[in-house]
């Protein structure tokens, strides 16, 4: 579904991003792990069009979409969330995820005048999907608290829920699991595991927390110093003594 080919992406003198090569195929949960100022974050904003590429190409379901516009790629199905997060405070966690659904919705405005009964049944099928949302990500019962009061764990949560109310065929989470003590984090890797094949298509995932990576990954690509050092399954990352002395080492 994503191709990734060739991504390279230079600030000045910094090469952040070098010559990265990868795919992403439908049903599968794809992470893109390194130490701190790897890249990953910036083939991140190279993907959504958030930054240009030096040279390099993005191919979105067999279409070129190099340098598309984010509002574009959002449209398009490719919904990202950012470290710093994508909640809005001063509403419920229901009223953030009904927010998120309009990001895709292409109803033009003076349908919303002119077929007025139309306009209800789109606004109570909106509803009942962020009540769904509420659901999987097991915040149900706090729909009516306000974002700013939920707790860190709760928080990364509704970024999830906030992140699906888009609707998303890839849906690209930068570090969803920061801030999360083991047991969050390991119910976190429960709701992604669920999400390919029923609420996305796909899933590429930027963290930190290997345990987490290891747990919900199909395939793993590891980037240092702007480049790829390794790519492959779990385990084959696991045992890649590379991957151990540049990255697993420095994390431990
Ligand atoms: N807008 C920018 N201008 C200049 N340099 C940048 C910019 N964005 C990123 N960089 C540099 O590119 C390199 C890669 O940064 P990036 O944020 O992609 O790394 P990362 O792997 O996501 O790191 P982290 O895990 O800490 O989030 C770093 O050296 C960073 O300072």
């Amino acid at each position: 579904m994503l191709e990734v080919k060739g991504l390279s992406k230079s600030f000045g003198g910094i090469h952040a991003v070098q010559d990265i090569n990868f795919t992403v195929p439908k049903g599968q949960i794809v992470s893109l792990i390194g130490p701190n100022g790897a890249g990953k974050t910036t083939c991140f904003n190279l993907i959504t069009g958030f930054y240009q590429p030096t040279r390099g190409q993005v191919f979105w379901d067999g279409a070129d979409v190099t340098a598309s516009k984010p509002y574009d790629m959002a449209q398009r199905g490719v919904i990202r969330t950012f470290q710093k997060t994508n909640v809005l405070r001063g509403l419920s966690a229901f009223e953030n995820i009904v927010h998120a659904h309009y990001l895709r919705d292409r109803t033009p405005l003076w349908r919303t005048f002119w077929r007025a009964p139309d306009s209800r049944r789109v606004q109570a099928e909106i509803q009942e999907s962020a009540r769904a949302i509420l659901d999987l990500v097991g915040l149900g019962k706090r729909q009516d608290v306000e974002a700013g009061s939920l707790s860190c764990g709760e928080l990364r949560l509704l970024e999830v829920g906030v992140a699906l109310g888009a609707k998303p065929r890839l849906l690209m989470l930068d570090e969803p699991a920061a801030g999360l003590n083991s047991r969050e984090a390991e119910g976190l890797g429960g709701l992604l595991r669920t999400l390919p094949g029923k609420w996305v298509e796909s899933l590429l995932l930027v963290e930190h927390n290997m345990h987490l990576v290891m747990q919900v990954s199909h395939h793993v690509v590891v980037m240092n110093f702007g480049k790829k050092l390794a790519a492959g399954t779990p385990a084959e990352i696991q045992a890649n003594e590379e991957v151990l002395e540049a990255y697993m080492g420095t994390a431990a």
